[in-house]
């Protein structure tokens, strides 16, 4: 499909008119705007309610939006999707995550995969699984039932399926304990391991490529760790270890028991891999009911994204917000503020999903973009946020547009602490939307001298994502929901949201230091930048021992 250079348009010029318009326009005078602008800016799609009225917009402001996305051809580009276009373009690949959460029979036949079958008969086999392990009949090679699943995997392979455990915790009780491990830092794997018996612990291998250095030097001492209490038998692997992999064979000679292999497909992007077998561990720590209802969560916003006209639909909405703050009026980051404490990993969840995917300089059709794409997401929970880095949000120097999700039943009790939470969440987007004013300050008696210092300037857009309880389907719908705005902005800046180019060169060259820093090879002589030579050589001396005072410079 032909790639558009946004900025070539017309449109893009009287956008970055109405970005210096809008500049200076209090958002107290844009949110009277009125009635409509509820209609337009208050949107329910899938279980989630969005209420964007504090955004740095007008009808005007949306307008032109929609007019990009419509020239720049969005819709278009999203149609190849769901139809099975190869629009990963690098890759020549088709993107196909959306197929991996509709029912039976909703998916095409991709490049001669009857996508569909593929996808649900892995689903089935999961399922069937995840009920042995929870119900007990999986045990090891001692009889023992297995009491702790440790999910093995790395970026797409580990964010999502630990950030909804984590999200889900209040379902699914009776199974093993479900533990993550991604760091090759071995505290991480030794951490998910207190505690642990090899005889009743059952390792999952995620790894869309199998050739990931951290998850198979991480799997190797699981293995390791096994062995050294039940022996080298090949009924061991076959017991107590499970792959995830589109790279069936690699999984397999690793020694991985043939039928304990889930497959997914290239089509499947790592950070868009929750759905996928790639969950497995969740389906294990939420049961396969939980699991089938985050999927069918997240087809309800496919299915909004997908019919839904352009002006109401959601991660339309979404998206074109944040291709505004990020491209037209500069912002570089954008907070998530969770104000759930089991929505506590949800940052990092989507800091690979918007950076991985949209963190390009170069369009599809190789051209450099002279224009600000993905944006840095970062994120805490409220309150804890709040007591830390709340300050720079409401009176800094920096414009950060900010998401603010709410669940509206309680989590735990008792009832009162959740009302205050809620409180503190609708708050904060009062206060970064309104601020406060210097007449009010005087007239509240604030000394002369502080009254600058306590002005809140206000002008803060946030939006306040409601959900009405935090259960699978509707993390579902919320994950989608990110899915599709990092896909619009994509679509618009011409991106391919798809690849991951720019993290190959760290890993290749970490390849080539590894044989200094584990000490096989020699610096000396080595054909090595002056800085890392003195850094390998500075790691190698203090690794022996810490350096004495007199040593340092
Ligand atoms: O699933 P794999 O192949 O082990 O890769 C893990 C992660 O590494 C990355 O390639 C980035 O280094 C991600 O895109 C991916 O999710």
């Amino acid at each position: 499909m032909e790639t558009v250079d946004p900025r070539s348009l017309r449109v893009w010029r009287e956008l970055e008119a109405e970005a210096a318009e809008l500049r200076d326009v209090p958002l107290g005078t844009l949110v009277a705007e009125g009635s409509d602008r509820e209609r337009r800016l208050v949107l329910d799609a899938g279980l989630l309610r969005i209420d964007a009225t504090r955004q740095l917009v007008r009808a005007r402001t949306l307008e032109l939006l929609g007019e990009l996305a419509r020239e720049t051809k969005v819709v278009e580009l999203r149609e190849a999707m769901f139809g099975g276009g190869h629009i990963n373009t690098t890759e020549d690949r088709a993107v196909g995550h959306v197929w991996l959460r509709a029912p039976r029979g909703g998916a095409p036949v991709v490049d001669g995969i009857d996508v569909s079958s593929a996808v649900h008969d892995v689903l089935e086999r999961m399922a069937e699984a995840a009920v042995r392990l929870r119900d007990g009949s999986w045990t090891g090679v001692t009889g023992e039932r297995i009491e702790r699943v440790v999910s093995i995997g790395i970026g797409g392979s580990d964010l999502g399926p630990r950030m909804a455990a984590l999200a889900l915790e209040a379902f699914g009780h009776g199974g093993p304990e479900v533990r993550f491990v991604s760091n090759v830092d071995p505290v991480d794997l030794e951490r998910a391991l207190v505690g642990a018996e090899p005889a009743r612990t059952l390792f999952v291998v995620v790894s869309k490529t199998f050739r990931t250095l951290e998850t198979l030097q991480n799997a190797t001492a699981a293995l390791a760790w096994l062995r050294s209490e039940l022996g080298e038998g090949p009924e061991v692997v076959a017991r107590h270890v499970v792959a995830v992999s589109s790279n069936v064979e690699a999984a397999t000679a690793f020694g991985v028991d043939p039928a304990n292999v889930f497959g997914f497909w290239d089509f499947v992007g790592g950070r868009y891999s929750v759905w996928s077998a790639v969950g497995f561990a969740l389906m294990v720590a939420v049961g396969p009911e939980g699991f089938l209802s985050l999927l069918a969560g997240a087809h309800a916003m496919d299915e909004h994204f997908r019919t839904e006209p352009m002006d109401v639909n959601a991660p339309v909405l979404h998206g074109l917000l944040m291709l505004w703050y990020r491209t037209f009026l500069g912002a570089q980051t954008y907070a998530v503020l969770p104000y759930a404490e089991r929505l506590a990993l949800l940052p990092s969840y989507l800091q690979q999903l918007t950076m991985e995917s949209n963190g390009k300089s170069v369009r599809r059709d190789g051209e450099r973009v002279d224009y600000d794409t993905g944006a840095i997401v970062w994120g805490e929970p409220g309150t804890k946020g709040q007591h830390a880095f709340y300050q720079l949000l409401h009176q800094g120097t920096t414009l950060v547009p900010a998401d603010i999700i709410v669940v509206a039943e309680a989590q735990a009790g008792p009832e009162r602490h959740h009302d205050l939470l809620v409180a503190n969440a609708f708050a904060q987007a009062q206060a970064l939307a309104f601020g406060r004013d210097e007449a009010s300050l005087r007239a509240a008696g604030v000394p002369e001298r502080l009254v600058p210092h306590k002005r809140m300037p206000g002008s803060r857009p946030s939006s306040v994502v409601m959900m009405p309880r935090l259960a699978p389907e509707t993390l579902g719908a919320l994950i989608a929901l990110y899915e599709h705005s990092v896909f619009v902005q994509g679509a618009v800046w011409g991106i391919d949201s798809f690849d991951q180019w720019g993290v190959e060169l760290g890993k290749e060259l970490a390849d080539q230091l590894a044989p200094f820093t584990t000490g096989e090879r020699d610096v000396e002589g080595a054909d090595l930048d002056p800085t890392t030579a003195r850094l390998i050589e500075w790691y190698r001396s203090w690794r022996q021992g810490p350096p004495k005072r007199e040593e340092m410079p």
